[in-house]
């Protein structure tokens, strides 16, 4: 409870007095970074001043220190917002993604890049990987999985004719909103939307639209922009997405599931050291042999490396050949996870370590 004899002025005087703390702070924050940039040598490319580890742990003691009100989220978010800044004094990182500009693929990159960051829509999933392997972008940041749905198998299946690395994952919680124009449930005939959005939103668009005819288009964005020009179309999008377009929301948070979430992986050229509580991916493609896929998993039991997930799709090396995509807990630099991959390696297949990186934070 607010003491009531403190007034209004006072209490504005008050966080006036914090903020020129705050602010202070900040300055010094940054020049501290300055110096450590300068230790790592002048006028490097942007990519050469990031240190994914270290933020990962920075943004750690945030949580651990946080007692509220403020969620983890949110000082996450803003202390995320101090480092994307400190390190852009020096150039700012370049994040491909797949646009337009008001995807959640772009949120993503706000959420693990701050907005000093300069983000770089791009036409597909396909053409990201592209501009990363290309040195056009200094990382790029790719859908890979959502809660409700499994995993999304053309990312997997470019991690099979690519050398990208995977340096982080960030998860992203999905409101999916219905945007149009005059904002009218009763004129929608067509509803546009990417084809995991429409399945998403399967059972409200059964009970709320049974009529309308569902159109899956490349991008919730790309079905706001469509969404612009009629009264009778509307796009499932994010909250963003409805703004960036000019639309008018007909109706928020209708995904089937409440803890409907995607995560999204970020990819680069090369591995960076550990954080301290990090993920390994791992690509295996397995001999065609009995008791293969045993030869594979029970390396990682014999070194008690715990398994996240696995995920199995054709390697395009010949018929029927599997690959094997594996999620352990830790980091490659590790020894039990060296040791399993090394026994795995060989015996039971091949392994490519498609990246070491840190655990996504809230
Ligand atoms: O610690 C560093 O290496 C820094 O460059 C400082 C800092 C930060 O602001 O904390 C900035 C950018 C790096 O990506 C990591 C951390």
């Amino acid at each position: 409870m607010s003491d009531p004899k403190i007034s209004l002025s006072d209490m504005r005087e008050r966080i006036d007095s914090i903020d020129r703390q705050i602010q202070e702070l900040i300055s010094e924050r940054a020049r501290r970074a300055q110096q450590v940039a300068q230790v790592k040598g002048a006028g490097l490319s942007a990519i050469d001043y990031y240190r994914p580890e270290r933020e990962a742990h920075v943004l750690r003691m945030v949580v651990d220190r946080n007692q509220g009100p403020l969620s983890d989220t949110e000082m996450v978010r803003l202390f995320r917002e101090i480092m994307s800044s400190c390190l852009a004094q020096e150039d700012p990182l370049k994040i491909g993604y797949l646009g337009p500009e008001g995807t959640f693929s772009e949120q993503a990159v706000r959420k693990h890049f701050g907005h000093a960051a300069y983000s770089l829509p791009l036409g597909s999933i396909e053409e990201v990987f592209q501009e990363v392997a290309a040195g056009n972008a200094d990382f790029g940041v790719v859908p890979v999985e959502n809660s409700g749905q499994g995993m999304i198998q053309i990312t997997l299946d470019l991690f099979l004719t690519s050398e990208a690395i995977i340096c982080g994952e960030v998860e992203l919680r999905v409101h999916q909103c219905l945007h149009s124009q005059n904002g009218r449930l009763e004129d929608v005939k067509r509803v546009y939307a990417h084809a995991q959005s429409l399945q998403q939103c399967k059972s409200w668009l059964r009970l709320n639209l049974p009529t309308a005819e569902c159109i899956a288009v490349s991008s919730n964005a790309e079905a706001a922009r469509l969404a612009r020009h009629a009264d009778d179309v509307a796009a499932i999008a994010g909250e963003t997405a409805g703004r960036v377009y000019g639309l008018k929301t007909v109706a928020e948070a209708i995904e089937d599931r409440a803890d409907n979430t995607t995560r999204f992986l970020v990819i680069g050229r090369s591995l960076f050291p550990p954080s301290g509580n990090d993920r390994t991916s791992l690509l295996v493609t397995v001999n065609d042999k009995p008791g293969a896929l045993y030869d594979v998993l029970s390396p990682l039991a014999k070194h008690k490396v715990s398994m996240n997930r696995i995920e199995s799709r054709p390697a395009h090396t010949g018929k029927w050949q599997y690959a094997f995509f594996i999620d352990v807990s830790g980091h490659i630099s590790d020894e039990a996870v060296q040791a399993a991959v090394k026994e795995i390696d060989g015996n039971a297949g091949t392994v490519r370590v498609l990246g070491s990186y840190p655990v996504a934070l809230p």
